[in-house]
């Protein structure tokens, strides 16, 4: 941690009230979410019901029409909080396409945010940090002098969580991580979450349509549905929710497999 300002006892994430909307489409109205420290939050919800404008809101990208954020116990809707660039430093994004810089190298895309906020740091030592970064994240030494183009979709996924963990953020938010990955890369990069989640201590925001990675790896899951956050509790809970939405997704052909390959682990 950073930022002697941040509380490192409040919640990771808490929002109240969030209204957000695109000219007369409402996509959140008065949402609540609550996100404790050192956990792993699936959201889930269907397509459009904002799940990745609720991800870009908590960061800060955009502000909401009402409501309050507070990322890890600071306003991250304040001045202070968006001058000093406390949201940024204290989290790290991987977003659904990676957006890996294509003309970087790997360890050159992971160095851009340690080069941002300590520009101070000698380049040897930021190369040495990079380079650290790609271990963490299961990849091999010699893809810090790759291209992004030159690797394939599932390493892609891990240089750009390489980069999401550059600054040691306390919170991880991560968009579709194992979409585009075939089922053992998914499960591969499920395991690597957990074990760095486990490692760090991360709290997780893990927006996902994937069954598997959300009795696999999540602590709690969080439903969209009618404007707001429908349900956010563990997993054995949400299932049993009484919404058509939650029948439909966890107990259709898709959620039944899931939980019978949870079944087989076990
Ligand atoms: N910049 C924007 N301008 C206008 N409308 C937008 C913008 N960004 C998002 N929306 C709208 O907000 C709604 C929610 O979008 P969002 O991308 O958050 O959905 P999602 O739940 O992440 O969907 P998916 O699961 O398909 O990725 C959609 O109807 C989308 O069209």
């Amino acid at each position: 941690m950073t930022d002697d300002y941040i509380d490192s006892d409040a919640p990771a994430i808490r929002v109240r009230g969030l209204r957000n909307s695109f000219g007369e489409q409402v996509v959140h109205d008065n949402l609540d979410l609550d996100v404790g420290r050192g956990e792993i939050i699936g959201v889930v919800g269907g397509s459009g019901t904002g799940k990745s404008v609720l991800m870009r809101a908590i960061l800060g990208l955009r502000p909401p029409q009402a409501g309050t954020i507070e990322v890890l116990g600071v306003d991250a809707l304040s001045d202070r909080a968006r001058e000093a660039g406390l949201i940024e430093r204290n989290t790290g994004v991987l977003y659904q396409n990676g957006a890996l810089f294509s003309s970087l190298s790997v360890a050159e895309n992971v160095s851009v945010p340690l080069k941002e906020h300590y520009p101070e740091l000698p380049e040897d030592m930021i190369h040495d940090l990079a380079m650290l970064k790609i271990r963490m994240s299961g990849l091999g030494e010699d893809a810090g002098a790759k291209l992004p183009s030159q690797l394939s979709g599932g390493m892609r996924k891990r240089a750009a969580l390489a980069r999401a963990l550059a600054l040691d953020p306390a919170l991880l938010f991560l968009d579709e991580p194992t979409a585009g990955l075939d089922p053992i890369g998914a499960a591969a990069f499920d395991e690597l979450i957990k074990t760095l989640q486990r490692a760090l201590g991360l709290t997780v925001f893990l927006i996902t349509h994937d069954l598997d990675t959300l009795y696999a790896i999540c602590d709690r899951v969080a439903v969209l549905a009618d404007k707001r956050v429908l349900v956010n509790a563990p997993l054995a809970e949400v299932e049993t929710f009484d919404h058509p939405w939650v029948q439909e997704y966890f107990h259709g052909p898709r959620g039944r497999a899931a939980q019978a390959a949870l079944a087989k682990e076990a």
